[in-house]
């Protein structure tokens, strides 16, 4: 099965797929972030490389679930695709960062590709406020995110927020990314991954139960 783990920026989503590979022993597949070859020019230029690093970002995605093989093991996937449509491109077409003809296109790949899309088993959100946010990206230190603004992370959370509580296609679980560090405390790794463990465990329980019933609910 694969489980989507998703957020912001600096949410702390590969923190937690590699803590998750390491104790519980799922397979990770991480974001193709340093192979975006248009990432450090989209921060410097939104305008002008939006377009470019979204399609990018797009076919990556794509790519990785066309390769997966769902082989009854737990595979994590170090953000979804949904976030780059629902969130990442349609809030750079909403800033007016993506025109409409380009919008369109970039729509319509998504859509004509997302045929063959199967969602994932289940679905964890790192939920972390701006102060948070701010505070991991600066901890992380990438150079080309330092001058981020305040306001586009803002308005990535906001998509998050409205994305996520309308997201119907598979089984969620919320984890506290403000409240817990599961990167260096712990106790608080402890319930991170209870949690976890419970969650997909349920789902597990679930699929098993459909297999065993022929498919009938
Ligand atoms: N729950 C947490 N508590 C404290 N620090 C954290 C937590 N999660 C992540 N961090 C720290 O915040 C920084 C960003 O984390 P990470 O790289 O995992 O985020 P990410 O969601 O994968 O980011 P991106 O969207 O950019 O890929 C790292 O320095 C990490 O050690
Ligand atoms: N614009 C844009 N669209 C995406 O779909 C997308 N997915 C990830 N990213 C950026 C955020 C982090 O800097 C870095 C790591 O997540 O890559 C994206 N940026």
């Amino acid at each position: 099965m694969i489980i989507g783990i998703c957020g912001n920026i600096g949410a702390g989503k590969s923190s937690l797929t590699s803590l998750l590979q390491k104790e519980l022993g799922f397979t990770a597949v991480y974001e193709a972030v340093d192979e975006n070859p248009f990432l450090e020019d989209f921060y410097r230029d939104m305008h002008r490389w939006a377009f470019h690093s979204q399609l990018f970002f797009l076919i990556k995605r794509f790519d990785f679930l066309k390769k997966v093989k769902d082989e009854g093991t737990v595979i994590l996937q170090d953000r979804t695709i949904y976030e780059d449509v629902e969130i990442f491109a349609r809030n750079l077409h909403m800033m007016k960062y993506i025109d409409e003809r380009d919008w369109k296109l970039y729509h319509d790949t998504f859509t004509t590709l997302s045929d063959h899309l199967t969602p994932p088993s289940g679905l964890i959100y790192i939920k972390c406020s701006l102060p948070t946010l701010l505070k991991r990206i600066q901890k992380r230190g990438r150079g080309y995110e330092s001058d981020i603004d305040p306001r586009y992370l803002e308005r990535l959370n906001n998509l998050y927020e409205e994305w996520f509580s309308r997201f119907e296609l598979s089984p969620k679980l919320v984890v506290d990314g403000d409240k817990l560090d599961f990167v260096e405390n712990p106790e608080d790794r402890k319930i991170v991954l209870e949690q976890v463990s419970g969650f997909v465990k349920n789902i597990a329980t679930g699929v098993q139960s459909k297999l065993f019933n022929g498919g009938k609910t």
